[in-house]
């Protein structure tokens, strides 16, 4: 009887069926719904834009449209007349794209209208497609949202489809076009088929725990899978904020003594005059902040007051600011004038700021500094260097623009460790929901560790497998009963 437990256990190993399903499989039910169009390419005036549609009536709309009893070979682009079916007016000669169920991007019937892009050209196909029976405008998102129903994607595949939509730099590219290739779903599914596996050995233990044909070390077996998964769960959850970062953009703040020419670089690394620079210390009163791309990762570039003490009220509070605001950095930029060392504000700066940041011990939560020492042009070539005691350091002129090379490389990897680097290493998780999902999976796990009673572990099982599925937007018990059914031999 047991050999069908352990059939099942090597199966789930070499992973020859999907334990962790799409939420359904195949093409989507015959007649199901409304036919959808939209826009999908840009709004405005433009070369060429995409017009499609997804549903039952899609192929009837195309015939309609190009006064055609076929339809055009699928997948192949065609060159039509489209006209409008009412008044038999030509509209556009368009490249039309056929993609019959299921091999498409819904699942669904689909079609492709490339029309030359003017308005007038577009909103003349639009109220055409309007006027077929059967089709209404898509609402936001919809194309997806069927994708996702018919099993196309699962829920961080179409969250991957979301970012690459809005990614904004190249790192932002990589991750979203990763999580899109289903890299976090794959790894997600993983972990769900060894919880099932393990799942099956306690229920079969409470089951059949009396039969003298019970393979021994069932639940040993049970118990190992579950710490091993414990140690990937944790390590991933210890990475947990890199890619949230890495979607939202990584906080990198400017500080440092007045007039160490904080401003400066800040209006250097974003390529525009985002704050006023002046000869007069204490210039910068309020945090201002500016999206930039920084070596291809997202960063929201804070400039902030000059710390000093003992000065009026509103450069006080524009103080009491920058220290706020530093507290929530990912990455420290802080700056000292090269020239000026030895002044009590860069020595009290050296002694707060930068002294405490490398004092944290390196974790994900620790924050990051760079130590920049500007005004470099103002040292003589000759006299000797910064202090010999100075912690790590790098050499910069933002009126020459020297050493900025050397800045911005270090920047790159200061922020491939803040944000992690998605061209290497594992799936990032990119948002909140995947960190509780993981999270809710691992506390579930310590119940089953803690659990005496059999049914309370299956139960504590059962719940770290829901958050496993629910993150890929799966769900159900119905494969476990299936593989217990169906591979146990039951009854045999
Ligand atoms: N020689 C030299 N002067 C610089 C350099 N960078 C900035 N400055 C000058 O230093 C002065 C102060 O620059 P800011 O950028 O306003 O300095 P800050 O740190 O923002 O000053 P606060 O906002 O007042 O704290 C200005 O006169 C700049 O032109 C540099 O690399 N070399
Ligand atoms: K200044
Ligand atoms: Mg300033």
């Amino acid at each position: 009887m047991w050999r069908g437990l352990w059939t099942l256990a090597a199966q789930a190993a070499r992973g020859p069926r999907r334990l962790c399903t799409r939420r359904s499989s195949g093409a989507p039910a015959p007649g199901s719904g409304a036919t959808i169009f939209a826009l999908s390419s840009g709004q405005g005036r433009c070369g060429i834009a995409v017009i499609r549609t997804s549903g039952p009536s899609s192929g009837h709309a195309l015939r309609i449209l190009t006064a055609a009893r076929d339809l055009p070979p699928a997948r192949h682009a065609s060159l039509r007349l489209l006209s409008d079916p009412r008044s038999g007016e030509p509209l556009d000669r368009a490249l039309v794209l056929w993609f019959p169920g299921p091999r498409s991007f819904t699942g669904e019937d689909c079609v492709e209208f490339h029309v030359h892009g003017g308005p007038a050209v577009v909103s003349g196909v639009l109220q055409a497609l309007g006027s077929v029976p059967g089709l209404r405008p898509a609402e936001a998102g919809e194309f997806t949202r069927r994708a996702f129903a018919n099993g196309k994607l699962n829920l961080t595949e179409v969250e991957g489809l979301a970012d690459l939509i809005h990614a904004e730099t190249e790192a932002q590219r990589r991750q979203a076009l990763r999580q899109l290739d289903g890299e976090l779903g794959h790894l997600c599914c993983g972990w769900a088929e060894t919880l099932t596996k393990a799942l099956a050995h306690v229920e079969a233990y409470i089951d059949f725990g009396e039969d003298d044909n019970l393979e021994e070390g069932v639940l040993e077996q049970a118990d190992m899978e579950v710490r091993a998964l414990e140690v990937a769960l944790g390590a991933h959850l210890r990475d947990a904020r890199r890619g949230q970062r890495l979607r939202s953009g990584a906080h990198v703040v400017v500080t440092g003594p007045p007039n160490a020419g904080k401003s400066s670089l800040v209006n250097l690394l974003s390529r525009k005059p985002v704050s006023i620079v002046s000869p007069e210390p204490g210039t910068t009163r309020d945090v201002l902040e500016t999206p930039v791309d920084l070596a291809g990762f997202p960063v929201l570039l804070s400039d902030t007051a000059g710390l000093r003490e003992g000065v009026g009220l509103v450069e006080q509070e524009g103080v009491r600011r920058a220290r706020e605001r530093l507290e929530q950095a990912d990455l420290i930029l802080a700056m000292l004038d090269a020239s000026d060392l030895a002044s009590p504000s860069s020595c009290n700066f050296l002694a707060t700021v930068v002294a405490s940041v490398g004092a944290q011990s390196p974790s994900d939560s620790s924050q990051r500094l760079l130590l920049v020492l500007n005004k470099s042009d103002l040292l003589s070539p000759k006299g000797p260097g910064p202090r010999p005691d100075l912690p790590p350091h790098l050499l910069l002129s933002c009126l020459t623009g020297e050493g900025l090379d050397g800045l911005l490389e270090a920047l790159r990897k200061e922020l491939a460790a803040v944000c992690g680097d998605p061209s290497t290493g594992s799936p990032l998780l990119t948002r909140a929901r995947h960190q509780h999902h993981l999270q809710g999976c691992l506390d579930a796990l310590g119940h089953y560790k803690q659990s005496k009673d059999l049914a309370l572990a299956a139960e504590a099982l059962r719940v770290a497998r829901g958050h496993l599925t629910q993150l890929t937007g799966g769900g159900g018990t119905e494969e476990i009963l299936d593989i217990i059914f169906r591979d146990f031999c039951v009854g045999k």
